[in-house]
């Protein structure tokens, strides 16, 4: 049975002490949470009850060092922290990933952001304590303060999470009253360890192992060193030892090959070398256990980038990276998090792919990457093998303090699956109630998050806290079934408009500032809009036209507002940019660099409303078609062809390009065959630019036919790169590139291969200087 007490600080103290000593016996965690103007003394006495059932403990100490008065408070009661105490700057946070502590307190004074209290909380074992203490949690708080727009913020996100502290057990609270609700639940204890009956790597590398769990994965991935093209996918939540696993196996791999004449590489990659370091620590560790030594390189704060031997290296490398790089394995970590359109590269380049992902959990959920590996398992054109691992590492299953946890931070939201669409309905949902509603908010910021694999739990309480975020709902009778969240934009005053044309970048206002810095038309920053920071449809119902309905009922909304522009700002996957543009979206800005991590280009779209805002949107077009067509081979050289193909088609702003008859003739040469292709290129090029800049035509070139002219006219790819950009091979490359050009000659000045192939001085007239 559970309950809630509310008694004096003495009893709340015994109380702790009980469930503590439970939590030793059983194995699980519990919570002590903080919150009040004069915390010290709770803290102190609820520290000192901790140690009372340990004479030592593994500690961790998480605050900003930096804010005022954070030291001090650490000092005041390092004194009474016994054992090996790990002071960790929230800011670093990430590279205690691998760690366990008994003891995990976080000062929640200076800051409160859900990632770091979810990747902290994780840290602490079976048995132990997690203290959270602050004044006020929402009392100057600095993701807060980053949160809020022109001084003000909703607190919608704490209320909830104050709420979900008195729901748990385990949980036990000290502020104008206490409370607590010892845990009466039941846990699944791990049993003793012991190895599956037949191995095949050596013992000492199971010996490393901590679960049975462990140990039968590890086993599984010498199935990798098997013949052929081979596929291994490793899910798990947070906490069961995959990142570990995958290292052992890796020094298992190494082992078997260290005799053999055949050198073995093995790279590693993941969205962050932090995020790698677990596998590259546990190889380190399993090749020691084997009695080898190598060589390790070190990043600059210290991370393992490589392991090297007499015939083999394991080397860290980043996701887009990757794709090329030569090795006999290639392991994956956090695969969710980086994008598909990588993950099915990595999948046709290398021959042996281990995919080790969190499946849900606060790196963002791991949907779009399970949909991808269903696809390719439904294939069936690769051998591949899915293992899961569901026992935790640190703590029972069970455990409630995991279970609080998910629940506060919306970790395992889910969307609903839909009967029935006949009926859907557009809404503007109320912030409060959504935040006091678990089911809805669970449905909604599901969708989010199932097509959103970026989205990470401080996501959620920006949408919640944010007074200029807005979300937009499509909801049918089952449910809701496409959400969009949405961002006030733009408005800006004189100061901030000249901030940001001098290269200086503030929070929010993302389109205003990307179009100030790109077009230069001052307009912009006055003009107010909305940019959809997220839009998603449930899975199972996208591609019915829900999403351009809901789209098209949020531009009539900010219409009807009297706002000069939708836009919106995403990563360039070319599916994505076809919605936006088939809704009449243009693309006014690509930004230079590829992101590493999703391995593709954040695009820039808007729909202007009002007049003001179609001229200014004219001008900003035309800016970023110029730049696309002219430097597409210099800073743009590894768009893929297909999403400039998307892009040019979108970008319909209109410009006359003359060509000159002494081109003219040279093209004729070409199309009949005297002149190659690289004599008349010069040619042919302008004739190209001509196309793609003519937004007048009603008619088109096929998209087959402009990916050529896109990858060899304007990007310059030699013939030989053609297969691997737009899979074709050359000779249908060659054949593509003739006609497309033979169309355009024909369609825009009737030339052909009959046509003249010189013309006389007199004819040409004085279109050239006369030297
Ligand atoms: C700022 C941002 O959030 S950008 C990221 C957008 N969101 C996502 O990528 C999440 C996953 N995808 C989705 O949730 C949806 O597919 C959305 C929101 C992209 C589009 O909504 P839908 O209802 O599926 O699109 P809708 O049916 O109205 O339009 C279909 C067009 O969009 C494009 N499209 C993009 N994604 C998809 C998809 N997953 N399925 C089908 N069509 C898609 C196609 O060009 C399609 O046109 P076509 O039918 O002529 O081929």
């Amino acid at each position: 049975m559970s309950w809630l007490i509310v008694e004096s600080r003495e009893d709340f103290l015994s109380k702790l002490r009980e469930a503590m000593v439970d939590a030793r016996r059983r194995f699980y965690r519990n919570l002590v949470f903080i919150e009040k103007e004069n915390f010290m003394d709770d803290l102190s006495d609820v520290i000192s009850a901790f140690f009372e059932g340990a004479k030592e403990a593994r500690v961790a100490y998480a605050f900003h060092p930096w804010a005022d008065g954070a030291k001090e408070r650490f000092e005041l009661i390092r004194g009474q922290l016994r054992g090996k105490v790990d002071d960790i700057d929230y800011s670093s946070s990430e590279y205690y990933l691998g760690k366990t502590y008994d003891l995990v307190v976080l000062d929640l004074v200076d800051n409160f952001q859900p990632n770091y209290l979810g990747r902290l909380t994780d840290l602490a074992s079976g048995g132990g304590l997690v203290i959270m203490y602050t004044n006020d949690l929402t009392k100057d708080k600095l993701f807060r303060n980053s949160i809020a727009k022109r001084g003000v913020i909703y607190e919608y996100y704490e209320e909830r999470f104050r709420r979900k502290l008195r729901e748990h057990e385990g949980v036990f609270l000290a502020g104008s009253e206490y409370l607590g609700k010892p845990f009466t639940g039941e846990v699944k204890v791990s049993q003793a360890k012991s190895l599956p009956k037949r191995i095949w790597f050596p013992k000492e590398l199971h010996e490393l192992c901590a679960s049975e769990d462990q140990n039968k994965v590890l086993e599984e991935f010498r199935t990798l060193n098997r013949g052929g093209s081979r596929v291994l996918v490793l899910v798990a939540p947070r906490g069961r030892g995959k990142s570990a696993v995958a290292g052992l196996a890796l020094a298992g791999l190494t082992w078997e090959r260290m005799n053999s004449e055949r050198r073995f590489r093995a790279v590693i990659t993941a969205p962050s070398l932090s995020s790698a370091s677990q596998v590259m620590e546990f190889a380190r560790l399993g090749l020691k256990s084997l009695g080898d030594e190598p060589d390790v390189t070190l990043s600059d704060v210290g991370l393992i980038r490589s392991l090297k031997g007499d015939n083999y290296s394991i080397v860290y490398v980043n996701p887009e990276t990757a794709v090329n790089e030569e090795g006999e394995v290639l392991v994956v970590d956090e695969a969710a998090a980086i994008g598909v359109n990588l993950l099915a590269q990595y999948v046709n380049n290398w021959k042996k792919v281990a995919f080790i992902s969190t499946i849900y959990g606060y790196e963002g959920s791991g949907k779009a990457f399970l949909r991808y590996l269903r696809n390719l398992m439904a294939e069936k054109k690769v051998w591949t093998r899915w293992l899961t691992m569901n026992r935790p590492l640190r703590y029972a299953e069970g455990d409630p303090i995991e279970k609080w946890l998910y629940d506060a931070l919306v970790l395992n939201a889910e969307p609903i699956s839909p009967k029935d669409l006949e009926l859907l309905e557009y809404e503007t949902l109320d912030k409060g109630e959504l935040f006091r509603d678990d089911s809805s908010l669970s449905q909604v910021y599901g969708i989010l998050v199932s097509a959103h694999y970026r989205n990470n739990p401080d996501d959620l309480m920006i949408m919640g806290d944010g007074p200029h975020h807005v979300i937009k709902a499509m909801r049918s009778r089952d449910g809701y079934v496409a959400v969009s969240q949405i961002s006030e934009e733009g408005g800006l005053q004189d100061t901030m408009i000249d901030l940001s044309l001098r290269g200086g970048t503030f929070d929010g206002d993302l389109i205003p500032d990307r179009l100030l810095k790109h077009s230069r038309i001052r307009d912009i920053g006055n003009m107010r809009g909305w940019r959809i920071v997220r839009i998603a449809v449930v899975q199972e119902s996208q591609g019915m036209g829900i999403g351009s309905a809901m789209l098209n009922f949020i531009v009539s909304d900010a219409e009807r507002q009297g706002l000069d522009w939708v836009g919106s700002s995403f990563m360039g996957d070319p599916k994505v940019l076809r919605f936006w543009v088939k809704n009449g979206f243009y693309p006014v800005h690509v930004s230079p660099k590829r992101n590493e991590k999703f391995g593709d280009f954040p695009v820039v779209v808007i729909k202007p409303l009002t007049d003001r805002a179609r001229k200014a949107v004219g001008v900003a077009t035309a800016i970023f078609k110029e730049k696309l067509l002219n430097t597409i081979h210099d800073v743009y050289f590894n768009m893929t062809p297909d999403m400039a193909v998307i892009l040019l088609r979108g970008a319909k702003t209109h410009r006359e390009i003359a060509v000159s008859r002494v081109y003219l003739a040279k093209i004729a040469a070409f199309l009949q065959g005297s002149s190659p292709y690289e004599s008349s290129a010069d040619g042919i090029h302008l004739l190209v630019q001509k196309y793609f800049w003519d937004s007048k035509r009603d008619w088109e070139l096929t998209e087959d036919h402009e990916r050529v002219l896109v990858a060899k006219v304007l990007q310059g790819r030699p013939w030989s790169y053609l297969i691997s950009t737009i899979g074709m091979s050359r000779s249908r490359a060659t054949e593509l590139l003739y006609e497309a050009v033979s169309i355009l000659a024909k369609k825009y000045y009737n030339v052909t291969e009959e046509s003249q192939l010189g013309i006389s001085l007199e004819d040409l007239g004085d279109e050239f200087t006369t030297l």
